[in-house]
């Protein structure tokens, strides 16, 4: 029988911690094949991000309609997408697939986008207008978004909790949903993830869906700081789980516990010079 497939947009992580080398590998750990449209490459270790070199725009569209015109993509994920350029493609390609859906698929793929635009190092990977992209043309068209606490109050403007993030960005996407383009679905669910660097205790995620009052999400924290690459690790396993049909709050569940089994087996690796990869194994 063949696996679902899902297909992560993003950039490459030379250290393979964070970007399609996290995702690939949690697609293959969770039972899915993994596609991948790369959009920036990356000199990139456990110490930070050095170059950036985004992939010609020309480029990025090529791959996106080689994968999408071929393969029955159940879930789409989308990382670094560095450029706004690059934002508005992907939008366009998913109203594109609401709009005039292939019969390749049984139904239409789940959109989990996670907003990339500061490393965990502090490097910048997507600027002003990248973040106005985001919240003008794909935002409002996701399945679901999961931006950290500071993509979050980035997307916003400003501070606040995570619950009262979630909560307004989840109503400020439905709003923006319903004057977009066809294709719309209604409004985007939204995860303010909770990961804590100090972690102790327990992290917290925040999901808000539209219309309905956010619900704490909470699992073990791991005490480590072998934490680069969590959110992407997080979001691709969240469209594996949407990719094999599990409805949107038990996915996000388990990929919360996916990511706590991740950190518990590389929390005393010592590789690398900085904050070290989360494990991406399947043994
Ligand atoms: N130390 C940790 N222990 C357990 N879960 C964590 C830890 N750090 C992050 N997570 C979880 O990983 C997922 C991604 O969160 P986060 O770290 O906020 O993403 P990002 O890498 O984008 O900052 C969330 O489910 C979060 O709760
Ligand atoms: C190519 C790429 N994509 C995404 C991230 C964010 O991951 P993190 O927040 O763990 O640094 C990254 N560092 N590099």
């Amino acid at each position: 029988m063949n696996p679902p497939v899902a297909l992560t947009i993003a950039g490459t992580d030379s250290g393979g911690a964070a970007g399609t080398a996290a995702d690939l590998a949690t697609f293959a750990a969770l039972g899915v094949h993994g596609a991948c449209v790369i959009t920036a490459v990356t000199a990139q270790d456990t110490t930070g991000v050095s170059d950036i070199h985004p992939v010609p725009h020309a480029t990025i569209e090529a791959q996106l309609e080689a994968v999408l015109d071929d393969l029955p993509i159940a879930a789409i994920k989308t990382g670094m997408l560095g450029t706004a350029a690059a934002v508005e493609a992907v939008a366009q390609r998913v109203v594109k697939l609401r709009v005039t859906y292939s019969p390749l698929s049984a139904s239409q793929p789940a959109v989990v986008v996670d907003p990339v635009l500061v490393a965990t190092s502090g490097a910048v990977l997507g600027g002003e207008d990248v973040r106005s992209a985001y919240l003008d043309h794909l935002l409002p068209l996701a399945t679901v978004v999961t931006p950290n606490l500071d993509e979050a109050r980035a997307l916003l403007g400003h501070d606040g909790t995570p619950r009262e993030l979630a909560d307004e960005l989840a109503t400020a996407l439905a709003g923006r949903a319903a004057g977009a383009a066809s294709g719309a679905a209604g409004g985007a669910a939204v995860i303010v993830t909770g990961g804590d660097p100090e972690a102790t205790g327990t992290c917290t995620d925040w999901l808000a869906e539209p219309g309905q009052p956010p619900i704490p999400l909470t699992h073990p924290a791991v005490p480590t700081s072998n934490d680069h690459g969590t959110g992407c690790t997080y979001g691709s396993a969240l469209a594996a789980h949407l990719a094999h049909g599990v409805p949107l709050r038990e996915a996000a569940e388990q990929a919360a516990a996916y990511v706590t089994r991740q950190l518990t087996r590389s929390q005393h690796w010592t590789l690398g010079r900085g904050r070290g990869p989360i494990a991406h194994l399947n043994t």
